[in-house]
């Protein structure tokens, strides 16, 4: 498996006469938590499905857990699609269960799973309560726990946080973590910046079908230069010179990115030349700038917008 729980070259899928996914490469290290980022429409959702074999690229070529024909490896392999739906009549436990069957692992041995596992997560008591009685966040649990019951490899989520409270959302972070520290490689897309720079290793960026950007978080957050922010008393003097041309005035602030010879000659310039430092801070990146940067505006925008749908 060369170290890699899916690697894909040059994915293409077409839908009529739309070209939904535009010759994607990933490489996800077995046992990482990877992150898909990007805007809605992007591509997300195509790109799983291609990687998962529910559908067939029609350009490049994939493997998943090193088999070139994905679907051979489905018993390895949990999968929680963006569509969330159970049978509503069926018992948590059973939904669980059946779940598990369906990647092969024993009902009776899925039951037992299942009752543990809700146990584990504080849903004990609605064990053979039907999913219709369930409210929306313990539905979404009982799904999880069903991409989880046959003990996979490898998981891949799509906008698993979507739909899910500040507190359910955090409980998904604990399972993801937990299933990482077991040395399951999971693979989740979202549009949620946040997630993905809490969570992951290694994160794809993609935008008009295409990855913008693949590697470490911290990588992509060092394609930017930390941003000094300055408040000066007075207003006008040779400590101007100090700035760099991209300096941004707004209000009595400055921005600017940190120049390469570093804070030690910036700081100087500006004491030298009157500035008369009110404050200074220096603060880095996070992977929403670099999303910026690398995805472009617009669709930063479209990602903020969309997590501000979520979060009302
Ligand atoms: N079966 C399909 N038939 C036609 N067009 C499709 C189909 N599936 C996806 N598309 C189109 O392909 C593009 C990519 O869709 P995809 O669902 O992969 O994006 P995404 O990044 O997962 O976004 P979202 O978060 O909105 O699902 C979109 O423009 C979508 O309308």
């Amino acid at each position: 498996m060369n170290g890699h729980a899916i690697e894909a070259h040059g994915l293409v899928k077409d839908f009529g006469g739309f070209r939904a996914v535009d010759g994607i490469d990933l490489a996800v290290p077995a046992g990482s938590i990877f992150g898909v980022l990007g805007p809605n429409g992007a591509g997300k959702t195509t790109t799983l499905r291609m990687l998962l074999g529910i559908i067939d690229p029609d350009a490049g070529h994939r493997t998943l857990l090193g088999e070139a024909r994905p679907l051979k490896v489905a018993r390895q392999v949990g999968y929680l699609p963006e569509e969330r739906g159970l049978y509503p009549g069926m018992q948590a436990r059973e939904a669980i269960a059946f779940m598990g069957a369906l990647r092969g692992l024993p009902l009776k041995e899925g039951r037992a799973r299942a009752d543990q596992m809700l146990e584990a997560h504080g849903l004990g008591a609605a064990r053979r309560k039907p999913i219709r009685t369930l409210s929306k966040g313990m539905a979404q649990t009982v799904q999880l726990l069903g991409t989880l019951v046959h003990r996979p490899r490898l998981i891949v989520l799509d906008e698993p946080f979507s739909g899910l409270d500040a507190l359910n959302q955090e409980r998904l972070e604990a399972v993801i973590r937990a299933q990482a520290a077991d040395g399951v490689t999971i693979l989740f897309s979202t549009h949620v910046i946040a997630h993905a720079e809490r969570l992951c290793q290694r994160v794809a960026i993609i935008a008009g079908g295409r990855v913008r950007f693949e590697g470490g978080v911290e990588e992509a957050r060092a394609r930017l230069k930390p941003e000094v922010r300055l408040a000066t008393r007075a207003a006008d003097g040779p400590w101007r010179a100090a700035l760099p041309s991209g300096a941004v005035r707004e209000g009595h602030l400055w921005r600017f990115a940190l120049p390469d010879s570093g804070v030690e000659p910036l700081l100087k310039a500006l004491i030298d030349g009157g500035a008369g430092i009110e404050t200074l801070s220096i603060e880095r990146p996070g992977l929403h700038d670099a999303f910026v940067a690398i995805a472009g505006e617009a669709a930063a925008k479209a990602m903020d917008g969309h997590a501000l749908e979520d979060a009302a």
